[in-house]
């Protein structure tokens, strides 16, 4: 960054700030800079450091009239609103730091009103991300109040992330040195200390003997399940308060915001295992709330495999590679599943959930969660209500095919890690609304089902979803290990206001994951762990065990003591106390009568399927149950099936060398939703679409600059591939190769007009690219030698635009024989840009004929 003229006599001492603040101690020389540069120099600020720097950091404090924040060896600046009723007179100083004392001498800068405004947007937007606030000049004294508010948060960070901050260093700065893990500085860490030249190694080597010792033992065991995963941070934030329903805290502020971290992971899989198998996905969200942290710990379907927690062992140990000889890794496609699953009829829902579409999401970010359990909210009035959760994403829920999934896993394992990091750090933040299904305590009865079975869901019909706030996720974690592997989430971890029901699978979850973070995060202390600290206080009777870090002061540890302290908690004063519920029974190992029936709202979910769903799921049955060898699982497997549904049962038997049924064994009942086919997400945007352009020598670069800005203006992600990395003929530059990515990673592709088709038919790299394109069903734009090139693969009934044709769209494949420079114009009510924008929304076109259902 150049220096700008930063005049401190401390100028030494402020390396990376000097250039961005160039600003002038006294009024004089402060004339001289031009209001121009001023603006320039701030936006700048806002555009790059102050997104950046909550790590950085070290103090800020909000008062009536300013924030003032400090750097962590920087320097400081104030926001000042000095008349928040005319909010035109934000004034912006800036305080040098004399080594790591503040001054009082500030520097200011004074700008024109506009300048004024339009830097206060800048920095509003900059830090929170948040374009709604558009002109700060028009809004209210209270509104300029709290987006004063949530910029002094946006810069410093939240609550938790500055709780964070304050155990993040930065350890690759100019001018650190490597030291022990105590503090000596050291000369050498590539040679060992040798008797000699030829050795041997000394023990005396302290410094290698700590390096290794560290690194022998910096491993920790994997999670038990949902090893595989990827975090980000992000916030909470309520529409409108909901006291009548429940009294935490969390839902009760509309102008807060609440701290969250959330793990996506899959589930049977090794920590090193691909993204894209297919696989229920974990939703784990971490709310830091005022009252403690609240984990909300889903999944992407809304129902789970067993009705209690003691059968979730087996459950596991089936489903993961077998035991004699650890095959196969994150795959239920072998005999020991689905043995299990044959035996276990309550499993044969949550089957056909995960033979579907929801089993392979295109995105961590375009998936639904589900808290699946049935839980408790109750009000300051102790009134109790079951509850639903519900993560609905804003962008749709959309998913891969089966084909591409099993590709992607070689093509790139990290899929689904690398597209979450690579849309927070673009700035394109996922965002899910939560929704509550509401039922009353006196209706709990009132279903053909048990609310308590985790194998069934409440239709929408019956209890529709109200939804009360919105989750973004817009910071990826500083380090893997710190922060997403050391994070523990655990369903007991509720606040006042959240309570369980007695689903015994919520009941046994409640035990199982504090006793097996014990073992992973070794012992009882992890909860200290900067990542699963709450951010308010923790103080109790717990002490000692391994890795204890709070020190603990005073003479008592143990309750009650003759200091009363720390002292329990009223209602009023914030304690948990217990809503009262009627509990009555004899002592038995049983089940509620309800928990017997297992077929019926699996033939709910498979009637409210569309034709393209129910394909995957009988093509997803016959591939899985292709994989098991032993007859007898398989024909139970069809037994099971012909409980939900015939045609299905006979197309998979067919598949797998069962006989079909030719009678239906179960309840053929017609009830049908519309909420619960994919086909019904929203199919409006385009925004973080992946769309491949493949060009060659004689490509039409002004085709594809126009395109491309269309598509990106829309919020799509457009990626070249040529014949090489980098600059191309026409300078427009590549970012992959015909042989260095593959279509799969894509949504989409575009081939402009040119002269390259020649030489690119005949590269099997390129029509490999184009014909998965189509196989995947996924949408393709073609113009002139584009389109000409495409008709060239034949594809079954796609109508293509031929010699002096108007545009043709046909099955998600858009062509035409006429560029224009207008061609991305989404104005009008017709264009070739209108039409390809609209196929990519679609996502996918499964209309289109590729492999048929087996006969
Ligand atoms: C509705 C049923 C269930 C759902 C939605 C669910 C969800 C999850 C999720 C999302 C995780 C990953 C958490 C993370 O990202 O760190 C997880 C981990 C885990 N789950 Fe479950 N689970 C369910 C049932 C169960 C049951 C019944 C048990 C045991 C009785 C169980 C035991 C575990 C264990 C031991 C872990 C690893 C936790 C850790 O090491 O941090 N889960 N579960």
């Amino acid at each position: 960054m150049p220096d700008l003229g930063f005049t401190s006599p401390n100028k030494q001492q402020l390396p990376a700030l000097a250039g961005i603040w160039s600003l002038r101690s006294n009024p004089e020389e402060q004339r001289v800079l031009q209001i121009e540069k001023q603006k320039q120099e701030i936006q700048a600020v806002t555009q790059s450091q102050l997104s950046c720097s909550p790590r950085r950091v070290s103090r800020c404090h909000l008062r009536s009239s300013n924030v003032e924040i400090s750097f962590r060896n920087f320097c400081s600046f104030v926001i000042t609103w000095a008349n928040v009723t005319t909010p035109n007179s934000l004034a912006i100083s800036t305080r040098r730091p004399d080594n790591l004392q503040m001054t009082d001498t500030p520097y200011r800068i004074n700008y024109t009103k506009n300048a004024n405004m339009e830097t206060m947007k800048g920095l509003y937007n900059a830090v929170t991300g948040n374009p709604t606030v558009q002109n700060v000049a028009n809004t209210t004294a209270a509104a300029v109040g709290t987006a004063v508010n949530t910029v002094n948060d946006g810069i410093r960070g939240d609550i938790k992330q500055r709780d964070l901050s304050t155990y993040t260093v930065e350890d690759c700065q100019k001018g650190n040195y490597i030291t022990t893990d105590f503090g000596t500085r050291m000369s050498d860490t590539d040679t060992s200390l040798k008797g000699g030249e030829r050795g041997p190694i000394l023990l005396e080597d302290f410094h290698f003997r700590e390096k290794t010792t560290h690194f022998d033992h910096e491993r920790i065991p994997e999670r038990a399940v949902h090893a595989r995963g990827a975090g980000a941070h992000g916030y909470f934030q309520m529409y409108e308060a909901i006291p009548d329903l429940s009294c935490a805290d969390v839902f009760q502020h509309p102008s807060e915001r609440t701290p969250v971290f959330v793990r996506f992971s899959t589930v049977a899989g090794s920590r090193g295992s691909a993204d894209t198998v297919r696989d229920v996905r974990g939703f784990a969200v971490k709310f830091y709330t005022k009252e403690g942290n609240w984990d909300l710990v889903g999944n992407n379907i809304p129902i789970f495999f067993v009705q209690e927690a003691i059968k979730f062992a087996d459950l596991v140990h089936a489903a993961k590679p077998e035991p004699h000889n650890e095959i196969p890794q994150a795959q239920t496609a072998h005999d020991n599943f689905w043995d299990f699953i044959s035996l276990t009829p309550e499993s044969t829902h949550m089957t056909l959930w995960t033979m579907s579409d929801r089993a392979i999401p295109r995105s961590y970010r375009l998936m639904q969660g589900f808290g699946v359990h049935t839980f408790v909210l109750y009000n300051a009035d102790g009134k109790r209500r079951f509850v639903k959760f519900h993560w609905t994403p804003k962008l749709g829920s959309h998913s891969l095919v089966w084909d591409e999934s099993q590709k992607i896993t070689g093509a790139d394992p990290d899929f689904h890690r690398r597209d979450l990091w690579e849309a927070i750090e673009s700035g394109a933040y996922p965002e899910w609304e939560l929704g509550l299904q509401i039922v009353e305590e006196e209706d709990e009865h009132k279903f053909d089902f048990d609310i308590l079975d985790s194998t069934k869901f409440i239709p929408e019909e019956l209890a529709p979803i109200r939804y009360v706030g919105k989750m973004v996720l817009n910071r990826n974690p500083d380090n893997y290990f710190a922060e997403t592997e050391q994070v523990a989430f655990c369903t007991q971890h509720v606040v006042p206001g959240i309570a369980f029901s007695n689903d015994p699978l919520l009941q046994g979850r409640n035990h199982s994951y504090l006793d097996t973070q014990i073992t992973r995060l070794g012992g009882p202390n992890f909860q200290e762990i900067p990542i699963n600290k709450p951010v308010c206080p923790v103080t109790n009777n717990q002490r000692d065990g391994a890795h204890r870090m709070t020190i603990n002061k005073g003479r008592v540890n143990y309750f009650p003591n003759r200091f009363g302290c720390p002292m329990t908690a009223t209602a009023a004063q914030g304690g948990y106390v217990h809503p009262p519920t009627m509990v009555h029974g004899p002592k038995i190992r049983a089940r509620g009568p309800k928990f017997a029936e297992h077929f019926n709202q699996a033939r709910y979910f498979y009637n409210s399927l569309c034709s393209w769903e129910k394909e995957h799921v009988i093509k997803s049955y016959a591939f899985e149950l292709g994989h098991v060898d032993d007859l007898g699982v398989r024909e139970k497997m069809i037994q099971r099936l012909n409980c939900v549904d015939l045609d299905l049962a006979q197309k998979v038997a067919s598949a797998i060398g069962v006989k079909p049924p030719t009678t239906f064994d179960g309840n053929a009942h017609d009830q049908r939703s519309a909420k619960l086919t994919l086909a019904g997400s929203p199919r409006d945007s385009i925004a973080t679409r992946k769309i491949a352009f493949l060009i060659g020598p004689g490509y039409n670069s002004a085709q594809l600059k126009t395109v491309r800005a269309g598509l990106a203006a829309a919020g799509a992600v457009t990626v070249v591939i040529g014949p090489t990395k980098g600059e191309q003929e026409k300078g427009d530059e590549a970012q992959f190769t015909y042989t260095s990515c593959k279509s799969v990673l894509f949504d989409g592709l575009v081939l402009v007009g040119g002269t390259q088709y020649e030489k690119m038919s005949q590269i099997g790299e390129v029509k490999q690219f184009v014909n998965e394109t189509f196989k995947h069903c996924k949408p393709i734009g073609a113009i002139e030698e584009g389109a000409e090139f495409l008709k060239t693969f034949g594809f079954i009934g796609v109508g293509i635009a031929g010699p002096g044709e108007q545009d043709v769209s046909s099955q998600g494949v858009v062509t035409s024989m006429k560029f224009s420079p207008s061609i991305m114009d989404l104005s009008g009510t017709i264009s070739w840009g209108k039409d390809l924008h609209k196929a990519i929304a679609e996502h996918r076109h499964f209309e289109r004929i590729i492999d048929p259902v087996p006969a």
